[in-house]
């Protein structure tokens, strides 16, 4: 044995038939006779087994060695040829037998009868277990619980509080020890100055109902059958992590090699430049008559990523042309990409206009999703032409729901444009930024303001604004609408496609009328469409929340790996270097083999997923539940709880966490 331990909180110790000797570094060399559950080890029925059998003996043969095997999500335990299951399907884990106890130290113990002595295969004779010292102080008065017997009843063992049920939830007004606020005087960051939160440590620790089970999906978000449950329903769905983590990905992607070749390594706080989207060249923007390059670039003054849109060749004539960008700056909302700031520089070795945006990554634009061709993905929107020629070819409308959803967004847009008394002035397919899955952003606004400057015009801007939806939907509706030509074809084609609402839509847009149009009157005409917006949002809302929820989960397992981590292997601590394999360390030491090296009859390692979340779980969750850790020889087993496992971590990273402590309490 590598080194078993020396004192331990709460721990019961069994030794398997075979074992007659002690092993090194075991504090007494007892003949106690620690009964066990008939359903977890029932030697009754075997008296080979019952007899003692030499250590090489076992060693013998391979499956004679006594593992933690798990066959079919059930944890057996092999010994001497013979298999038993912890917990046996439809026994009670926590119904452990009043054990036979005949150490010196463990006097208090009620003698078995002959018919429940007979009951139990482990006589005396044949186990030798050390007395373990629990090293957290306990209750002095505190007895073992009724429901959960203690397999000592000595003074040794500490008590623990009794439960309402079995599944880990403690009365807080009839404890004798309230375990959370046990958990509260181990809490390390009560004497370290370390940042604790990632420990969840700073917070009283609450023990919610079945603490241990994953929540499944409310049934108004998903309701599947239970064959339906795969195992990576654990984390969140693949397309929904791989979206997040290639975003991620983009924000940083290239930032750490400086700027792109010809471009300037730092212009004000940005450095860090690096071209987005299609490569312009010199070509004019379609929509602002300058070339109009994007950039992804870092600032220095908050490491974040930013967009930053070049317009080039451009010369500030009127200073008050900026007035208009603190305004926008101002405008948070979800369907427009908020603008930073506006300067000019002659860092590009001409006179420049620089604004600087939120940067979306991986968004592309409503040209680029429907109306560019895979072909036409780096042409410029000036071959428009030829772009909706192969649109034709591909002869996939856009459904009329998604055509709603994005009017939706963007008269909901226009609507806190205007009321900021500001105008878009280049709403098109370009200019509307796809930032998810039927999630757009009207992009590049302010622009215009700077560029054209003109504060007289604004109800004429707004109007444009107006015309300009209407001659989007067309175009999204009718690929082969291009700016100038007659909406005639066009509504004829959406009336033959699409509902009489959206034509009508489109007429109120685009047709030249005495009145001015509002968008107030736009958001009256699509009426309850607004509310299949709301709906699909709030659906979707349902959907990440409920994923978020399984995250939450995971990040507790985390959290306990990460302590564990710190303490299992530790190659010495405070000048020990059995510091790992002794003590409450040693439990953790067996506590990671039950866990994660478990192996199957023909000794192959078992890596089953739900076996290793499901033990975690039970762990924070602090259950009474008992498992068997069997050492790595073979030479001794400890039947422990959840709960007392969980004690064990505590008290160890807390040991850890004070060692640079000089106020701490040597124990
Ligand atoms: N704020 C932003 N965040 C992330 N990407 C952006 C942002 N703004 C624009 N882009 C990306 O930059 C690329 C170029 O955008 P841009 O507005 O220049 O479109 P364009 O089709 O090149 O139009 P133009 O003819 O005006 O140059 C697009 O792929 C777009 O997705």
């Amino acid at each position: 044995m590598a080194g078993p331990p020396t004192k331990s909180a709460a721990v019961q110790i069994v030794r398997p038939p075979s074992t007659s000797t002690s092993g090194p570094g075991q504090a007494v060399n007892a003949t106690s006779h620690v009964g066990m559950n008939k359903g977890i080890m029932d030697h009754s029925k075997d008296t080979a087994r019952a007899s003692p059998v030499s250590a090489d003996k076992k060693r013998e043969t391979p499956q004679r060695i006594c593992r933690n095997v798990m066959i079919y999500g059930f944890c057996k335990f092999q010994d001497a040829g013979c298999v038993y299951y912890h917990p046996p399907p439809g026994t009670d884990p926590n119904s452990v037998s009043t054990p036979k106890t005949e150490s010196p130290a463990l006097t208090n113990a009620t003698p078995l009868s002959k018919e429940s002595k007979s009951s139990f295969g482990l006589g005396a004779e044949h186990l030798s277990a050390p007395v373990f010292v629990p090293k957290t102080p306990m209750a002095e008065n505190a007895s073992p619980r009724a429901s959960t017997p203690a397999v000592s009843t000595g003074a040794q063992t500490p008590s623990w509080p009794p439960l309402a049920n079995a599944g880990g939830i403690i009365p807080r007004q009839d404890v004798s020890i309230n375990f959370d606020d046990s958990m509260l005087s181990l809490d390390p960051s009560q004497s370290s100055g370390m940042d604790s939160s990632i420990y969840m440590q700073g917070q009283p620790m609450r023990q919610p109902l079945d603490y241990h089970l994953y929540t499944s999906p409310l049934s108004h978000v998903s309701n599947p059958p239970p064959s339906h449950h795969p195992l990576h329903s654990f984390f969140i769905p693949d397309d929904l992590r791989r979206t997040i983590q290639s975003r991620q990905e983009a924000i940083y992607t290239g930032t750490q090699s400086g700027s792109a070749a010809g471009l300037p390594a730092e212009l004000g706080v940005y450095h860090s430049l690096i071209p987005i989207g299609p490569a312009q060249g010199t070509t004019p923007s379609k929509v602002y008559g300058h070339p109009a390059p994007v950039y992804k670039a870092m600032s220095s003054v908050d490491g974040n990523v930013y967009c930053l849109r070049r317009i080039e060749g451009f010369k500030l004539v009127n200073e008050a042309a900026f007035g208009a960008i603190d305004t926008w700056r101002r405008i948070k909302h979800p369907n427009i990409v908020t603008i930073r700031e506006a300067f000019t520089t002659k860092a590009f070795n001409d006179n420049s206009l620089i604004l600087v945006y939120d940067y979306h990554p991986l968004s592309t634009t409503l040209w680029e999703e429907h109306l560019a061709s895979a072909s036409d993905q780096n042409a410029p929107p000036s071959t428009l032409a030829a772009v909706t020629a192969a649109k034709r070819r591909s002869g996939m409308p856009i459904p009329e729901r998604v055509i709603w959803s994005y009017i939706t967004q963007i008269a909901n847009a226009l609507k806190a444009i205007h009321n900021s008394n500001l105008a878009a002035r280049n709403l098109d397919p370009s200019k509307v930024l796809v930032t998810g899955k039927n999630r757009i952003r009207l992009n590049g606004c302010g622009v215009l303001d700077v560029l054209a400057y003109d504060a007289q015009n604004l109800a004429i801007h707004q109007q444009e604004d107006l015309v300009s939806l209407g001659k989007l939907i067309l175009t999204l509706c009718y690929e082969f609408f291009l700016p100038g030509q007659h909406p005639a074809i066009p509504l004829d084609h959406i009336s033959r496609h699409y509902s009489p609402d959206l034509k009508q839509l489109v007429i109120y847009l685009i047709t030249q009328s005495s009145h001015p149009r509002s968008v107030d009157d736009v958001v009256k005409m699509m009426g309850p469409r607004i509310l299949n917006e709301l709906d699909a949002m709030q659906n979707y809302s349902d959907v990440l929340e409920n994923e978020l929820s399984a995250e939450v989960e995971n990040g507790r397992i985390v959290r306990l790996l990460t302590k564990l981590g710190f303490i299992n292997e530790r190659a010495e601590f405070e000048l020990d270097p059995r510091w790992s394999d002794t003590g409450d360390r040693y439990i953790l030491k067996l506590f990671r083999d039950y866990v994660f090296h478990s192996i199957g009859v023909d000794g192959t390692p078992i890596l089953d997923l739900s076996h290793v979340l499901t033990c975690l779980n039970k762990l924070d969750a602090g259950l009474d539940e008992r498992i068997m850790l069997v050492s790595r020889d073979d030479q001794s087993c400890l039947v422990v709880s959840y709960r007392e496992i969980k004690l064990c971590i505590e008290t160890t990273f807390n040991e850890l966490r004070n060692s640079g402590n000089p106020h701490r309490v040597l124990r």
